[in-house]
């Protein structure tokens, strides 16, 4: 079965006076991983929140499965909110139960299955994750990467067909990070089920997404097909992605004109950035572990960005052919280039 789409459209929120974001409209689309970026504040777990119904934005909608969660009774919520499965940043587990009981936790909430099968899901699901062997621990006893695998596992037991994962990598090192993003990349090929993950970690945008969305000055600056952003000149991303202080993006909000020319002025006369390395451009995406089913959302987002790939700007575009990965030798795409009509050959080795 295939994850269900998610559709918003011109979704604002506020706190009091304070506009956290505004007409922010993005379709997730059915099966696939798609990523959230953006600085520190700029509203990516409240938007998460309002997807599930936990945060209600003033206008605007989001629509599930054909019902808009923002204008539907407490019930019809209810059902939607079966369709998610939600790993809070820090796994949000319950102190006092063990690992077994906090996964079997929705089975015994949300079910009416019997201990037997409650047993058999739960040990799968924690398998799935690593976790066998821990099932007795408290989770003050084990590691934040344990506790994020523990949480996830829980996210999953009720079949969910829409995964949130808020900051996978945060308390993580770069190596637990990779294995978790493996993980959300693997479950992704095995259930099928849309994934969103916000981050603001720029190996797992630049590696893990289908999709890759960032926001910033309380909008969405862009959202689509991952090659839009990595090849995206826009100075916000630009600088996000490479970690500079380079841009706009200053040391709690955006800067104004003086501090981006005192800054840029600064790296001109040889100081350094603060960036590690310039990073820019596609690189390959994280592939399922060998042997597992094959990812089907890799050939539905082919066919689907095919259909848009003319009006995507012309890198993205290149980034896209170079990285589809089909079995013909050679296939003929039409690249646009400024409204134009060009045919280019592309060569496989
Ligand atoms: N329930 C709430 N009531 C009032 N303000 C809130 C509430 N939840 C979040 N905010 C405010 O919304 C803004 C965005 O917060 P949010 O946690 O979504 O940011 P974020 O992009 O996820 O940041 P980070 O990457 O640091 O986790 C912050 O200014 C925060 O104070």
């Amino acid at each position: 079965m295939v994850g269900v789409e998610v559709a918003v459209e011109g979704l604002t929120k506020s706190f009091g006076s304070q506009k956290i974001w505004q007409d922010v409209s993005l379709t997730l689309p059915a099966g696939e991983v798609s990523a959230l970026l953006g600085p520190s504040g700029t509203g990516k777990s409240v938007f998460l929140k309002s997807l599930i119904g936990l945060l209600r934005p003033e206008e605007g909608s989001i629509v599930i499965d054909g019902t808009d969660i923002l204008q539907c009774s407490s019930r019809e919520l209810y059902e939607i909110r079966k369709l998610f499965g939600v790993l809070f940043q820090d796994g949000a587990l319950f102190g006092s139960m063990n690992l077994y009981d906090n996964v079997a936790f929705p089975l015994r909430e949300h079910t009416k299955k019997s201990e037997s099968e409650i047993r058999r899901i739960v040990m799968e699901k924690l398998e799935l994750n690593g976790l066998v062997g821990a099932e007795g621990k408290l989770p003050g006893e084990i590691s934040g990467g344990m506790r994020k695998r523990a949480g996830l596992a829980r996210a999953l037991v009720l079949d969910p067909q829409i995964i949130l994962v808020d900051e996978p990598d945060s308390g993580l090192d770069p190596v637990r990070t990779t294995y978790l993003s493996q993980l959300l990349i693997d479950i992704n090929a095995q259930i099928d089920a849309t994934i969103l993950i916000v981050t603001h970690n720029i190996n797992l945008a630049r590696t893990v997404p289908d999709n890759l969305g960032m926001l910033f000055r309380k909008q969405l600056v862009m959202f689509g097909p991952r090659e839009v952003l990595l090849t995206s000149d826009e100075p916000v991303v630009h600088q996000f992605l490479n970690g500079s202080k380079i841009g706009p993006i200053g040391m709690s909000e955006e800067k104004d004109e003086v501090q981006m020319a005192q800054e840029q002025a600064l790296v001109d006369a040889g100081h350094h950035h603060g960036g590690t390395d310039d990073v820019y451009g596609v690189v390959p995406q994280m592939q399922a572990t060998p042997g597992l089913p094959v990812r089907q959302a890799v050939a539905r987002r082919q066919a689907r960005v095919r259909e848009i790939l003319h009006t995507l700007p012309v890198e993205a575009q290149q980034g896209i052919l170079a990285s589809m990965n089909d079995d013909a030798a050679t296939q003929v795409i039409p690249v646009y280039d400024d409204g134009g009509f060009e045919q280019s050959s592309f060569e496989r080795g």
